[in-house]
């Protein structure tokens, strides 16, 4: 699913209202609509006391449209207009006459008044500020924010949490309401992805409003959300008269005294994604312990006993993953530079590997194009310098990227794929997967993806929602605390029955 800018959802309202030859105010209404079936939908006529904040631009007037539905059909309803401007929208203006009409008169809040008591048993309707806010809001309009955060009521936000930026961080992080539920029209926004801005929402889900499908579909947007129609396209499936020489050969590179485990890690993962053929490639230290726990997978070491002193691999490997647990002794560093001159085909570098690029940026020449990159935050961060913000990270990584041609997966709870000037954000994983080793699968089911002939690009966007909802199987059956690395690999197998299994209708209509 797209994720468009705040200007690039404008378009889409404008171009809708010119096809369907509609006035704006009807789309407000069909918003309107789809707010109040989900709520209704829900209560059921359950006499709770909603109370409805409403801005005074068109977020309001979708506040105010619901609330004449919600009278309408009998609910218990306070409406109060937050009366920030006195530039109020036509369309707010009409609906507010059209629920005066009703014998419903709003309240109206401005800087000298008290603020409502709200009970924390009531439903708060949060429609003060949409995508059209631009500017930090006064410090009366803050305070009454703080105050809807204060009671802990449920909170319904009106397309996105009113006080937060479509397009930029927060300007008073203490301004935003922090809302138990979004209703989003059409498309969901890239804000409830982000680290510095998803933390003020719970939960978020996308009411489809009929904005113009033609626009939305030729409209390229900078940033998509990955979930399972994105990825099944890109699946390989396997074929009947192949053997394991079709599925490629992939050498996992890596490990130090203490940190043979990552490479067992991502060495099982690679194997289990579908790999044909795995090779680990590892100090002396690490050649029984690996051989014991991976049968599956062959052992090549290096000359020493502890660290990766040089790499020296006896066949072309169809992909190299690099970097996990390897450590950034002297000699392992003059291994991985003298390494990335030898090897033309695109590989997986992750942990230490990227960690000694940032110490080494003259050896960014060096890695091959296309190549998969993936930091967790701090990684990234000494691989691109300091940002400001989630935004700023963003575009200094997608500018980095397209520097070197190369894929960056930005780890956290929605991994966001970075490639020539796109980004991809996954949707599977879950909080047990903030656990060591998490980021190892990772590395070897992306290795292992690239050795069946996915591209890099699909093999970094594929793996990860793979490598996520492996997180979710796992964490279904285990709960989050007990997940741990080693589960996620188990659960590989059971993450492709999931992303693969027919859809219920289909399977009814089989049956
Ligand atoms: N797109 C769609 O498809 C549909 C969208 N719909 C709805 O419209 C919403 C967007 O509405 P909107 O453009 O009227 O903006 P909204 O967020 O209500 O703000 C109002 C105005 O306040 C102003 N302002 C800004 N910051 C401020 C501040 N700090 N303090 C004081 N004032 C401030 C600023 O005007 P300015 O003063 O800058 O001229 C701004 O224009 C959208 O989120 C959705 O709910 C649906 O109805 C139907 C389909
Ligand atoms: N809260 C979370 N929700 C979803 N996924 C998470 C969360 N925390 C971590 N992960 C995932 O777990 C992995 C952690 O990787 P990393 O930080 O490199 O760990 P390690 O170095 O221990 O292997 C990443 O793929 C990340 O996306
Ligand atoms: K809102």
């Amino acid at each position: 699913m797209k994720i468009f800018s705040a200007d690039q959802i404008y378009q889409a309202d404008k171009s809708t209202i010119q096809k369907e030859q509609i006035k704006s105010e009807e789309l407000m209404e069909r918003a309107a609509a789809q707010l109040f079936e989900w709520l209704h939908s829900r209560l059921r006529g359950t006499q709770v006391n909603i109370q409805l904040f409403c801005g005074i631009g068109n977020n309001g007037g979708d506040g105010m449209a619901l609330a004449r539905m919600l009278h309408e059909h009998g609910y218990s309803i306070k409406v109060h207009v937050v009366n920030y401007s006195d530039k109020r929208s036509e369309d707010f203006l009409l609906n507010l006459e059209r629920l005066k009409d009703l014998k419903v008169w709003p309240d109206f809040i401005n800087k000298e008044s008290d603020l409502p008591e709200i009970s924390p048993n009531d439903i708060v309707v949060d429609a003060i500020f949409g995508i059209g806010l631009n500017r930090v809001p006064d410090d009366w309009v803050g305070k009454l924010i703080g105050h809807i955060n204060d009671s802990r009521a449920f909170v319904l936000s009106v397309d996105v949490p009113s006080g937060l930026s479509v397009d930029r961080a927060p300007w008073n992080t203490s301004y935003v309401i922090q809302a138990s539920y979004v209703l989003s029209f059409q498309l969901p926004k890239l804000i409830f992805f982000l680290p510095e801005t998803g933390v003020y929402l719970n939960q978020w889900e996308v009411l489809d409003i009929g904005l113009n499908q033609d626009f939305i579909a030729n409209t390229e947007a900078d940033f998509e959300l990955i979930g399972r129609p994105e990825v099944l396209p890109m699946y390989r499936p396997r074929l009947k008269f192949s053997h394991k020489g079709t599925y490629g050969h992939s050498v996992i590179v890596g490990g130090s005294y203490g940190k043979i485990g990552a490479v067992q890690l991502a060495s099982n993962a690679c194997l289990s994604v579908g790999s044909g053929l795995v090779s680990a490639f590892v100090p002396k230290c690490g050649y029984d312990s690996l051989q014991t726990a991976v049968p599956e997978v062959m052992v090549l070491t290096g000359s020493r006993d502890k660290n990766i002193s040089r790499i020296e691999i006896p066949f072309e490997p169809s992909v190299v993953g690099i970097g996990v647990g390897i450590g950034q002794d002297d000699d392992t560093i003059d291994a991985f530079s003298s390494f990335l001159k030898k090897i033309k085909l695109p590989m997986v570098i992750d942990a230490d590997g990227l960690n000694i690029l940032s110490k080494n940026p003259e050896l960014l020449k060096d890695v091959p194009q296309l190549s998969v990159l993936t930091p967790h935050p701090k990684e990234l961060e000494r691989l691109i310098g300091h940002w400001e913000s989630d935004f700023e990270k963003l575009e200094k990584a997608k500018e980095f990227a397209l520097q070197h041609n190369l894929v960056i997966v930005i780890k956290g709870a929605h991994t966001i794929t970075i490639y020539n000037g796109k980004g991809y954000v996954n949707t599977t994983g879950n909080p047990g997967m903030a656990t060591a080793g998490s980021g190892d699968v990772l590395t070897g089911m992306i290795t292992g993806l690239m050795a069946q002939g996915y591209p890099s690009v699909e093999a970094a966007i594929f793996g990860v929602y793979l490598h996520g909802l492996a997180g979710d199987v796992g964490a279904s059956k285990k709960g989050y605390e007990a997940l741990k690395a080693s589960i996620l690999v188990d659960s590989i197998g059971d993450a492709y029955a999931d992303l693969l299994r027919q859809p219920e209708i289909e399977q009814n209509e089989g049956n």
